[in-house]
């Protein structure tokens, strides 16, 4: 009886304790392919609040919403848009994936260019979706297939000549305006669809730009890592670096300093644009300083002057670049200077970056001054892999950005950057004619971002420039180029104390990687290594 019975008993317990281990086995591999599957839903939402790019670039999303009827939702997928209208444009969808293809070389944040294949797998039933998201990031490499075939050598356009020393408004020269009816042709490329911008602005009639756009015809090149842009540039900075940094290390580190000395220190700032302001105010900090705490190797005078000069910088000022879409529209970013400051070039740049970072870009060539300016830009977008808007020769620069803005809502694109004019064919002034740009967009979406751009080697003109245009458009940010071309970076600190905005970005060289994101601590050491 006995033996018989244990035997069964035993049999019977460990078929119970296999099916156990069985059932826990199944139940604890389900639950880890359904927290995948949710884990990478979550990846693969894009990211759109504040965020801090790898290298060094900073972008945020602006505070604004949208004003009028925002179209669908923004760098998500645009096929999930369909709302009360019954009447689907039939280009966007066609256009959206050709921009979204070349993203996907950049990087893997490029997570919202294949919306197509995520929407097809429900989230939890089938564990299996998760191999098939994994091979996501494979789709995108074909894109390297192709070499860059488009490369035009020559990174930036003409329009190197102008020279910018030419205060604000005036377009006094007089380019005969009259030359370009408005039957001029087009500009190559198949007409987008225009619908006019059905405004309703008592004062302004904007008519339809008719404008082309120009995708991203090839994948883009390559575009390299942002990472550590500033300090790699450094050697940009020679002429200020010598001027500045090495001019004060040796009066500080060459011990007590009498008044002399003290001149001297001065005028240096002086001769480096720091401005009078800014220069008393470094001196007052680094007398009062050296008073106290003595200053006796030039290790101690180099660390002194660091820390005076990052304070004069305003390290705590908001300096993100906000180009993140917001929930329902694209962010708008509006880049305005006078001419030959470097709009264009540093539209073309930010687009490099952004994209480089996985983001979506359209470009809207608003500079309708001279066709060479929107061939400029749509080269840059080419090579960045963002399409282009842009409209005829002499068309109303303020339809065309409502035509980009409203096409880059309607592709679900994450930013649309506006190139502007830096002087008109028209006897309208360049200030009245921004402002007008800039209310025509609003009737959209509202601007996110002002970016001025200043040319650093034109010191107070300069700054009577950015004057100028703050009062018409409320600049956000500035960008500073050619840098690299002058001895005078001390600009930097008089825009930002006389403007109370801070310096963004900064270009430190023609090339297309040559834009940086300004950062006061790095500067400096870029100034006093
Ligand atoms: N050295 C140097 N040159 C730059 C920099 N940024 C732009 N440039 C050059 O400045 C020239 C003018 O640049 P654009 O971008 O055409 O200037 P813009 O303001 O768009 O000019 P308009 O279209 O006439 O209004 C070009 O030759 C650029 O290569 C920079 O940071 N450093």
């Amino acid at each position: 009886m006995s033996t018989g019975l244990i035997a069964t008993i035993v049999v019977v317990a460990v078929v119970v304790i296999l099916l156990i281990v069985l059932g826990v086995g199944l139940y604890l591999r389900r639950r880890r392919q359904v927290s995948l599957a949710e884990e990478q839903a979550e990846e693969a939402k894009p990211t759109k609040g504040s965020y801090q790019a790898g290298g060094g670039f900073s972008f945020s999303a602006g505070t604004g919403g949208s004003t009028l009827t925002p179209p669908r939702g923004p760098g998500a997928q645009p096929e999930a848009q369909p709302e009360p209208q019954p009447e689907p444009e039939p280009s966007e969808p066609a256009a959206r994936p050709e921009t979204a293809g070349p993203q996907g070389t950049a990087s893997p944040g490029a997570a919202e260019a294949p919306p197509a294949t995520r929407p097809a797998t429900p989230e939890v039933t089938e564990p299996e979706t998760t191999e098939p998201e994994v091979t996501e990031p494979e789709v995108t490499e074909p894109e390297t297939t192709e070499p860059e075939t488009t490369e035009p050598p020559a990174t930036t356009g003409p329009g190197t000549l102008d020279e910018p020393d030419v205060a604000a408004g005036p377009q006094a020269t007089a380019p005969p305006e009259a030359a370009e009816p408005e039957t001029a042709e087009r500009v190559t490329t198949e007409p987008a669809a225009p619908e006019a911008p059905t405004t309703t602005d008592a004062t302004e009639t904007v008519p339809p730009s008719t404008g082309t756009t120009v995708a991203p015809a090839a994948p883009p090149e390559e575009i390299p890592s942002a990472e550590g842009r500033l300090e790699r540039l450094r050697g940009r900075l020679g002429r200020s670096r010598s001027t500045l940094g090495q001019g004060l290390l040796g009066l500080l580190g060459a011990g007590d300093l009498d008044e002399d000395s003290w001149e001297e220190v001065e005028d240096t700032l002086l001769l480096a644009d720091l401005g009078s302001a800014t220069t008393q105010e470094i001196v007052g900090k680094l007398r009062e300083r050296i008073a106290v705490r003595g200053v006796r190797t030039a290790d101690q005078a180099r660390e002194l002057l660091r820390e005076v000069l990052v304070e004069a910088l305003g390290p705590d000022m908001e300096r993100s670049v906000r180009a993140l879409a917001h929930d329902d529209r694209p962010a708008v970013v509006l880049v305005a200077g006078v001419n030959g400051t470097g709009k264009t070039t540093t539209t073309g740049k930010l687009a490099r970056v952004l994209v480089a970072d996985g983001f979506v870009v359209l470009l809207g060539a608003a500079d309708t001054f001279r066709a060479a300016a929107a061939e400029q830009l749509a080269t840059w977008g080419e090579r960045a892999g963002a399409e282009t808007v842009r409209g005829k020769e002499g068309a109303d620069p303020a339809s065309v950005a409502f035509d980009a803005v409203r096409r880059g809502t309607e592709s679900g694109v994450d930013a649309v950057l506006l190139d502007t004019a830096g002087r008109l064919h028209t006897k309208t002034g360049l200030m009245d004619e921004l402002g007008k740009v800039k209310r025509v967009v609003e009737r959209q979406a509202e601007v996110d971002e002002v970016l001025l751009v200043l040319d650093a080697t034109t010191g107070q003109n300069g700054l009577t420039q950015a004057r100028v245009f703050s009062e018409v458009v409320d600049v956000t940010g500035v960008v500073l180029t050619k840098l690299d071309g002058t001895a005078k970076g001390g600009i930097v600190f008089q825009v930002q104390r006389e403007l109370g905005v801070p310096v963004k970005l900064v270009g430190l060289g023609e090339g297309p990687d040559d834009l940086a994101p300004f950062e006061p601590g790095a500067f400096v050491d870029a100034l006093l290594k």
